[in-house]
């Protein structure tokens, strides 16, 4: 049996490739799409789509949902909105797969009392890359050695969340099994605001944004006379659709929500 799947944001870079993606697996069906914009239409009336994808555009997600009959809804849209789409989701029992970034704590933490209480899969994950996942790990790991560390992430200037969510997710990761201390000399001052980055109890991240890039992260390292260098970087979009459908399949089998895909990997 087919994965029937609503998507949220089909026009975006990632919402564009996910739209091929589901449409070229045998297991998945794409039954419609949530956009603000285009209500009424389909996929294939607009003009950077095939035009055989006979798939519909809704603008309002409750009469979508009250249309299709899905079982899995996948976000790729903006903060703000992604987080109002998976609370509505879970409301009609439709799972959740969230590769949108930039929710707040207090979001992430209603989103799993609600799914629990629905008793619904829901994922959420900053980042889909294999790659990425494995560079958390990673730095995780030599995170127990090295209590030094900045996280640099860089991302094309089209971004509108600060830090990436992915930075976000691998400094909580590094704060699991490194202690809190203020880096730096304990003097140290700020010149020009910012210069130091963001503070996440005394771990540095650095966000830089430039035209030219896709996705990328160091996580760097600092000890006695050595660093320590982990890195990643997404080349482009597709890097990461293997993720996507893994979230697919295994949010049909969750009761919970899982934020981050290294807790299912
Ligand atoms: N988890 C992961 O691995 C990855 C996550 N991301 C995250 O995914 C999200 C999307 O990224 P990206 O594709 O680059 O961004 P884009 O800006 O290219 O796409 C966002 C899309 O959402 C649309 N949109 C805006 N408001 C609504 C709404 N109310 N309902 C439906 N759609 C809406 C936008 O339309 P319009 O342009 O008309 O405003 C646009 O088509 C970001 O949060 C990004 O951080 C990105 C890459 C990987
Ligand atoms: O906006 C992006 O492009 C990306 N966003 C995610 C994030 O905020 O970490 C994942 C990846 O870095 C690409």
């Amino acid at each position: 049996m087919a994965i029937n799947i609503i998507l949220a944001g089909p026009r975006g870079r990632m919402g564009y490739e996910a739209v091929q993606m589901i449409t070229n697996e045998e297991s998945f069906r794409l039954v419609a799409c949530l956009d603000h914009k285009h209500d009424g239409l389909t996929l294939g009336e607009l003009e950077q789509f095939r035009d055989d994808l006979q798939v519909p555009i809704y603008t309002d997600f409750d009469t979508c949902l009250k249309q299709h009959q899905a079982d899995v809804f996948v976000d790729l849209t903006i903060p703000e909105v992604g987080y109002k789409h998976t609370k509505t989701a879970l409301q009609y029992k439709v799972r959740p797969v969230v590769g949108t970034t930039g929710f707040t704590d207090e979001q992430l933490s209603e989103l799993k009392e609600l799914a629990k209480e629905q008793k619904r899969g829901c994922i959420i994950a900053p980042n889909f890359a294999i790659g990425a996942i494995l560079m958390m790990k990673f730095s995780k790991m030599a995170a127990k050695y090295f209590p030094d560390v900045e996280i640099i992430e860089k991302h094309h200037d089209q971004k509108l969340d600060a830090p990436s969510g992915t930075a976000k997710k691998t400094a909580e990761l590094i704060q699991d099994v490194r202690e809190s201390k203020k880096q730096g000399h304990p003097n140290e001052e700020e010149t020009l605001p910012g210069a130091r980055g963001a503070d996440m109890n005394g771990m540095r991240i650095h966000s830089m944004r430039l035209p030219g890039l896709v996705a990328h992260q160091e996580v760097i390292f600092g000890g006695a006379g050595q660093t320590l260098t982990i890195s990643h970087d997404s080349m482009n979009r597709a890097s990461f659709m293997d993720g996507i459908k893994e979230c697919v399949n295994q949010v049909m089998d969750l009761e919970e929500l899982v934020y981050g895909l290294e807790n299912l990997l």
